[in-house]
């Protein structure tokens, strides 16, 4: 029996999958069609899609949170596709605040 998946191998795949797609057919294919727009229309997306979150988060529907969730995630991934940022970089720079208290990081910015 496999390993189940964990949360960074779908993301290593929808990655896979968004930069394959980019190269795609326009008319068969969002993240190409999306791409197609250029950068503003996909970071715009971003906007709108984290708008949907925070709406569904407010209306204390957790079915529509979690799919407005997974589509702010998936177009944030095609921004960072966009943009030639690997999701590797993100996840670093996660991995390099861990254990950094959000606190006192502010507080340590606060006296720069
Ligand atoms: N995860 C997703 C995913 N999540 C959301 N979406 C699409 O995102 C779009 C968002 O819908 P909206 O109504 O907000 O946007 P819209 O009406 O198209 O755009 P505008 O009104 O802003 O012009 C919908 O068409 C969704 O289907 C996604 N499209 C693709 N993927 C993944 O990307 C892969 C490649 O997709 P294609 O490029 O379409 O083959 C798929 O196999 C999936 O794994």
């Amino acid at each position: 029996m496999s390993a189940p998946d964990t949360p960074s191998d779908t993301l290593a795949r929808l990655e896979a999958t968004i930069a394959q797609r980019r190269q795609a057919d326009p008319s068969s294919s969002y993240v190409a069609r999306l791409n197609a727009k250029g950068i503003k229309k996909i970071a715009q997306k971003v906007g709108e899609e984290g708008t949907e979150t925070v709406i569904a988060a407010l209306a204390e529907d957790e079915a529509a949170l979690v799919g407005e969730a997974a589509d702010l995630i998936f177009h944030l991934m095609v921004l960072l596709n966009a943009k030639g940022v690997p999701f590797a970089d993100v996840l670093a720079e996660l991995d390099r605040r861990e254990g950094v208290s959000g606190i006192a990081e502010k507080a340590a910015r606060a006296q720069d």
